[in-house]
C-alpha cells in the first residue's frame, strides 16, 4: 500500500465519486468509459490513487459489465445496502446482490439516508454488519449539522455516530473500514470546510479508532472528506495528515471535473 503521513503516501488514497439520484444506466456507461479513458491518457496510477464511482442500483449491472469487459482499473459500489438478508422487504437490495455484482465497496450512513429516510446510528451499524457479511468494504459516513457546528459540538457529534456505527464490530473489521467526514451543511451548499476542519475532525476519528481498536487499526483506517469538493479544493484537503481521499458529490458527474480531482497530486505539485 502507499500513503500518506505529512505528504508521504502509507495509505492508498481513495477518490469516490457518489452520482446519488443521476444518471440512467447508458449515461453511467457513457460517464464510465469517458473517466477510463481521460485517466488512462493522463497516465493515471490506479493503485496509487485509488477511485471508485456509486451510481445508482439500475446502473451497477451495466457499469459491471464494462468494467469486467474492457478491465477497468476503477472500482464501483452502491449507494445504500439493506440490512436485511433476503426475503419480504420490497424495494430493498441486499449485500449479496451487491456483491454479486462485482461491488467492492458501499455507502453506509449517507446523511442523505439519515436525513431523508429517517436512518440512525443503530440502522448504520445494522448496515455495516450486512455489509462486511457480504465481502463489501463499506465507507460509513458521518459527520454534523449546522446547528451542531455552530453549538461548537461537531467533535462529539461525529464520534458519537462513530461508535454508535461500530458497536459491536470487531478489530479486523473496521480495521478494513473506510470513514467518510461529510459535513452536513457543505453538502451540496457550494460551503466547503476548509482543510483545518477536515483534518481536526479525521485526526478526531483516527484518535477514537486508535483508543477503542488500537494503533494499527486506526493505521489502516482510510478517511474521506465530502462536501463541496473540487478540482480546486482538493489538493489542499487532501495535503492534511489526516486526510485520506474524498467523497464527491455534484463534482463526479462530470468526467473532466473528477478526472482533474482524480489527479490531485498534480495540481499539489504545481500549486
Ligand atoms: O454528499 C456528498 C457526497 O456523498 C457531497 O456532495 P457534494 O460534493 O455535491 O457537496
Amino acid at each position: 500500500m502507499t500513503s500518506k503521513t505529512n505528504g508521504v503516501y502509507d495509505r492508498t488514497p481513495l477518490i469516490a465519486g457518489n452520482w446519488k439520484m443521476n444518471l440512467d444506466h447508458q449515461q453511467a456507461v457513457t460517464l464510465v468509459q469517458k473517466l477510463s479513458w481521460i485517466l488512462t491518457d493522463a497516465d493515471h496510477d490506479f493503485e496509487k490513487v485509488e477511485v471508485a464511482v456509486f451510481p445508482p442500483f439500475t446502473d451497477l449491472r451495466s457499469v459491471q459489465t464494462l468494467v469486467a469487459g474492457d478491465r477497468l482499473p476503477l472500482m464501483y459500489g452502491a449507494q445504500d445496502v439493506s440490512a436485511e438478508e433476503s426475503g419480504a422487504f420490497t424495494g430493498e437490495i441486499s449485500a449479496q446482490f451487491l456483491s454479486k455484482l462485482g461491488c467492492r465497496y458501499v455507502l453506509v450512513g449517507h446523511s442523505e439516508r439519515r436525513t431523508l429516510h429517517g436512518e440512525d446510528d443503530a440502522m448504520a451499524n445494522r448496515k455495516l454488519t450486512a455489509a462486511l457479511r457480504h465481502g463489501l468494504a463499506p465507507i460509513l459516513c458521518v459527520g454534523e449539522g449546522l446547528d451542531v457546528r455552530q453549538a461548537g459540538r461537531h467533535v462529539e457529534h461525529t464520534l458519537a455516530q462513530l461508535r454508535g456505527a461500530l458497536e459491536g464490530l470487531s478489530t479486523e473489521q473496521v480495521t478494513d473500514m473506510v470513514v467518510a467526514y461529510e459535513p452536513v451543511w457543505a453538502i451540496g451548499t457550494g460551503e466547503v470546510a476548509g482543510p483545518d476542519d477536515a483534518q481536526q475532525m479525521c485526526a478526531a476519528l483516527r484518535a477514537d479508532v486508535a483508543s477503542r481498536y488500537g494503533e494499527e487499526a486506526a493505521a489502516g483506517l482510510r478517511l474521506l472528506y465530502g462536501g463541496s469538493v473540487k478540482s480546486s479544493n482538493a489538493a489542499s484537503i487532501l495535503r492534511e495528515k489526516d486526510v485520506d481521499g474524498l467523497l464527491v458529490g455534484g463534482a463526479s458527474l462530470d468526467e473532466a471535473e473528477f478526472a482533474n480531482i482524480v489527479r490531485f497530486e498534480h495540481h499539489l505539485l504545481t500549486d
